[in-house]
């Protein structure tokens, strides 16, 4: 009997929970409507940056979920709980006490939080908490809604607020808030330390900074894409230059002096409509799902293709993204419908892909022979490439590139001259302020499809790069023999980017850049090593993840200070590039010299 009512219980409380859900498929939108402006979405994958990756919805006890909880999802709870009423209940067994998981891997946006939050709370109070098996304990019930008052913007864009003190230290992380602003919020997911704050509304808003009729998407303050829409671009490069310097406080151990003043984020040319390639993603049709639902080609409401709601696996129905080009909207519109025409053909789960690229039809050769007619409406046509394997291309500078279109590309070409041209300032500054020679020797490490090595290499008489990706280093070839520079000056080898020291060993160290842009988890210990036994008079490290590069680039100081013997390593710049405006992303680059 009493399970009976346990189980009860538990009905009510989740019937509760969901409620508006169940009276609007669309539930945060809603939510999100009263208060905060309407507006876009976005993102996409892997190593780049913004990242929005097709999960499947799976929910399985109240605890676990977030909303927005999607109706089929909760029928199928209340028939489990029914089924448990009337079958011989079972005393429930107790709960085993949970071990907390694992911290999150270093320098992951996990970490960044945890860290912020850390700092915030107190670490000493964090590790009390912890110890004492509560790093996962809510204060506050799921669905709850309460007050706070945002204490800072955190590196990943969303506000932070600190729980008052009768609750115990423990935080609340509210997307789309500002610091300074007082939030109304619902309770959601608990996390190490935090639970996420849905905002309903915001009662104190910082007029300062926000504004939100800037916004330009209507899916703004639900998709998980951008998280600065309602800021100027001038504040969002200062929040950017502060992630780079709050990362190099937390993530490298150098004292203050050996830090060089960050320099102003450098503006993307394009804020709006200069991504290059979007994924967005839907689910095969549910179980509950009939083919009349699909009446004269209409979207049925379980249909949702885009982008995931911001903090959740759920994905939000997306019709257009303001910040991807308008070839990639165009293509999408069209796709949308005929996926929604076939959808009962789909068995799986699907991430679809859309690259800008220069028109691949026309013959790469022709283009990149002189006179380069660049205005020529052929030469200059944008088109959307879907297949992953087909290839896309685009002009960076006066360098052509081809690379397949599923591989890595940097997303928006507007910036990338910018970086480019920044990338080739500090390395002449070698010659004045540096080793007073000009550098003969590139080493691209983590090249890609050779974005640097090639647009570097007017600069150097040697060249070498090295990928992991074959395909990457197939087009890096490619690219080499388009812009005619001859395989005498340039090589690219597959690999592992540690393993290109031993192949450049006729590199005099002294007047050798080594350009380094690894994934986001940064560089690993064999190629650190690597690099210091080799100790290149100047690395460019170029990252999108300034954590990970704090830390590398604290490795790569420290590790020739401690040595007694020799040169050692100076930082001598550091700058943001907008490479994702409108979302909290940065790319960094960084020069060290040896001295
Ligand atoms: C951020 S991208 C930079 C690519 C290139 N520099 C560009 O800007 O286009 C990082 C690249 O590192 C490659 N990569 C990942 N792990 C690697 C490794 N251990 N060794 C060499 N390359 C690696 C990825 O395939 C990816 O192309």
């Amino acid at each position: 009997m009493q399970s009976l009512r346990a189980y009860t219980r538990l009905y009510t409380q989740f019937r509760t929970a969901i409620t508006p859900a169940l009276a609007s498929r669309s539930f945060p939108v809603r939510q999100m409507s009263v208060s905060l402006p309407q507006t876009r979405p976005l993102s996409d994958t892997e190593v780049e940056g913004p990242a929005l990756k097709k999960q499947k919805i799976e929910i399985t006890t109240l605890e676990q979920k977030d909303s927005p909880v999607p109706e089929e999802t909760a029928t199928e709870v209340v028939i489990s709980l029914e089924s448990a009423q009337s079958a011989n209940v079972q005393k429930p067994k107790k709960k085993k006490k949970r071990k907390d998981p694992p911290l999150p891997e270093a320098c992951t946006g996990a970490d960044v939080l945890y860290q912020e939050i850390r700092e915030l709370l107190g670490g000493d109070v964090v590790d009390k908490v912890t110890q004492a098996g509560g790093a996962f304990q809510s204060p506050y019930n799921f669905g709850e809604e309460v007050e706070v008052k945002i204490e800072t913007i955190s590196s990943n864009g969303t506000g932070i607020a600190i729980a008052p003190a009768e609750k115990g230290p423990w935080a609340i992380i509210v997307p789309f808030s500002l610091t300074g602003e007082t939030v109304r919020v619902r309770i959601g997911k608990t996390d190490r330390m935090y639970s996420v704050g849905h905002p309903l509304e915001i009662l104190v808003k910082n007029t300062e900074l926000r504004d939100d009729s800037r916004v330009q998407c209507k899916y703004f303050g639900t998709c998980g894409g951008c998280q600065y829409q309602m800021l100027s671009g001038e504040t969002q490069l200062d929040l950017k230059r502060n992630v780079i310097v709050k990362a190099f406080k937390t993530y490298s151990q150098l004292p203050e002096s050996a830090i060089p003043p960050i320099e102003s984020t450098v503006e993307s040319p394009l804020v709006y409509a200069y991504r290059t390639k979007i994924t967005p993603h839907f689910e095969r049709p549910p179980k509950y799902a009939k083919k009349e639902d699909v009446k004269d080609g209409e979207q049925p409401p379980w249909l949702k293709i885009g982008f995931n709601v911001t903090n959740s696996n759920s994905t939000l129905d997306i019709e257009e993204c303001p910040i991807a080009t308008s070839v990639l909207n165009e293509q999408y519109k069209i796709d949308r419908q005929k996926i929604t025409k076939n959808i009962f053909s789909y068995k799986k789960g699907v991430s679809l892909l859309y690259r800008d690229s220069l028109d691949p039809t026309i013959d790469a050769k022709e283009m990149m022979t002189p006179p380069i007619d660049k205005l020529s409406d052929a030469f200059t046509r944008h088109v959307c490439v879907t297949d992953q394997n087909a290839t896309a291309r685009e002009m960076i500078g006066d360098y052509l590139f081809e690379y397949t279109a599923g591989g890595f590309f940097q997303n928006n070409n507007s910036v990338l001259p910018l970086m480019v041209d920044h990338v080739k300032g500090l390395i002449k500054s070698s010659e004045t302020s540096g080793s007073g020679r000009r550098p003969t020797h590139l080493v691209d490490t983590y090249c890609g499809a050779g974005l640097f090595a090639i647009s570097l290499s007017s600069m150097f008489d040697k060249v070498a790069g090295i990928e992991l990706s074959k395909s990457s280093i197939e087009s890096a070839k490619r690219n080499a023999e388009l812009n005619s520079i001859s395989s005498e000056k340039i090589s690219f080898l597959a690999g592992d980017a540690s393993n290109i020291f031993a192949t450049v060993k006729e590199f005099p160290p002294q007047d050798t850049v080594v350009v380094i842009d690894p994934p986001r988890k940064g560089c690993d210990e064999p190629f650190l090593k690597q690099l210091l036994d080799f100790r290149p008079n100047t690395v460019v490290y170029v990252s999108c993840n300034v954590h990970s590069q704090a830390r590398d680039v604290d490795a790569i100081v420290r590790r020739t200070q401690d040595n007694e013997e020799g040169k050692r390593y100076r930082l001598e710049s550091l700058r943001g590039f907008d490479l994702f405006p409108q979302t909290a992303h940065v790319e960094s680059v960084a020069l060290l010299r040896l001295y």
